[in-house]
């Protein structure tokens, strides 16, 4: 590699030198991502540790197939491991780029995780860093590619981290040390295509500018409870009690602007109340209970989750469920506790009231409902299946807890 601006700093502090887990890469064929995925096997050549470059076909362009062929042979070439995955999903007509990002990082993420990787590594460059800027600029609300992030897609990407060292470095500067190495690369035409805010931007040459260096705000204290409820003091941060309110709620987007505000204020005022916002319910007394609104199911939250014996998946944002031996349905437990036994019942009258209705409650044909708040995490036992409470991971990440790939 002919030019190191700071990058292999930047994976020696994100990545865990002595951890075996495969390094996934996001590579589209593209210089940067060209430049990113040498940078990464360069990194992982003397511990041994595989490299694992993923594809993603948008099947926006005719020639797409083609192009992800020829980079899935680059990454086996350079000394990747490498894998094609596919956007199979319905095309919509409005909002395509946003859109095709959220696939992209919905299947980046999975086969990430799905390979045993933690963290997935990303091309943005400097240059991308100044055309986020340029399209604020235009209106636009897309956000600055930070160096290190929970993946944006929920519950996709649970347990993976976005890794980002390339921000330090502009895409000529890339693209020179690539040709200086003899290297070429696919340029995807939507880059130049002028419908697109992200193509503008890069036409009109935005200005370079040193990327921030990441807000290092210090985390706020939390505790969160047996149901996923998190308790925190009524002074928080902003920021703060949006990831509180999106890991508590199991949604993918947190509330912003002046909803977020008006909460904030009345927390800050110290009256108490109960109010709602993008699905989590807020209780504020001497602290501010923050809880799954129950009522989201009026607006299709809180879905049964059905599983086939040994499947896993994500009930309402917020459980892990995997099924044992026999299928089961995930429901919530709103207008059936009447279905528990007189020690389910016991237990319940322990939680408080708000957070009982949007617990979990698990339905398995001839055999008691149990719930994993009620009954353990564990209920292999019967043959049950396991559970696993994403809200606590998921808030440590969201406020910075998790800075290395060590201690995720
Ligand atoms: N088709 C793809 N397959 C795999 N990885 C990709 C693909 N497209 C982009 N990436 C990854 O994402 C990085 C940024 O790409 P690009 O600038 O096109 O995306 P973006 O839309 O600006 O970013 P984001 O998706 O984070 O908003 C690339 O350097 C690469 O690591």
């Amino acid at each position: 590699m002919l030019l190191d601006t700071g990058h292999r700093a930047v994976l020696d502090r994100r990545l865990d030198a002595a951890s075996s887990a495969p390094l996934a890469v996001g590579f589209s064929g593209g210089g940067d991502s060209l430049f990113l995925l040498k940078a990464a096997l360069d990194w992982a050549r003397p511990s041994g540790r595989p490299v694992l470059a993923l594809v993603v076909d948008h099947r926006l362009q005719a020639d797409s197939a083609r192009w992800t062929a020829q980079a899935v042979e680059k990454a086996r070439a350079l000394g990747a491991e490498a894998r094609a995955l596919a956007w199979t999903g319905p095309k919509p007509a409005a909002g395509l780029p946003a859109a095709a990002r959220r696939a992209r990082h919905a299947l980046l993420a999975e086969a990430a995780r799905e390979a045993g990787a933690k963290v997935l590594l990303l091309g943005h460059t400097a240059s991308d860093l100044a055309e986020s800027a340029a399209m604020r600029a235009e209106g636009s609300t897309v956000p600055d590619p930070r160096a290190w992030s929970p993946s944006p897609v929920w519950p996709e990407g649970r347990d993976v981290f976005l890794l980002r060292p390339l921000l330090f470095l502009t895409r000529g500067e890339i693209r020179a040390a690539l040709a200086a190495e003899g290297q070429t690369w696919l340029e995807d035409p939507a880059n130049v295509d002028l419908r697109y805010a992200r193509a503008r931007a890069r036409a009109s040459g935005a200005e370079i500018v040193a990327p921030e260096p990441d807000v290092e705000r210090r985390p706020p204290l939390f505790s969160i409870d047996e149901a996923g409820a998190v308790r925190l003091p009524r002074d928080i941060a902003a920021a703060h009690l949006a990831a509180a309110l999106l890991c508590a709620a199991g949604t993918e987007r947190p509330p912003r602007g002046e909803r977020l505000e008006r909460l904030l204020q009345r927390l800050r005022s110290g009256e108490g109340f109960t109010a709602t916002l993008s699905g989590a319910r807020i209780e504020a007394g001497e602290m501010a209970l923050i809880c799954r609104d129950a009522g989201e199911t009026a607006r299709g939250g809180l879905a049964p989750l059905s599983l086939a014996p040994g499947e896993t998946g994500v009930w309402d944002g917020r459980w892990e469920i995997t099924a044992g031996v026999e299928p089961l349905t995930v429901v919530a437990l709103k207008g059936r506790a009447s279905s528990l036994s007189p020690d389910q019942r016991a237990r319940l009258v322990t939680l408080p009231a708000a957070v009982r209705p949007s617990s979990p409650l698990i339905l398995r044909q001839g055999a008691a409902p149990c719930s994993p708040v009620l009954d353990g995490r564990d209920f292999a036992a019967e043959g049950g299946g396991r559970a696993r409470l994403l809200v606590l991971d998921r808030l440590k990440a969201a406020v910075g807890l998790y800075d290395q790939e060590c201690v995720t």
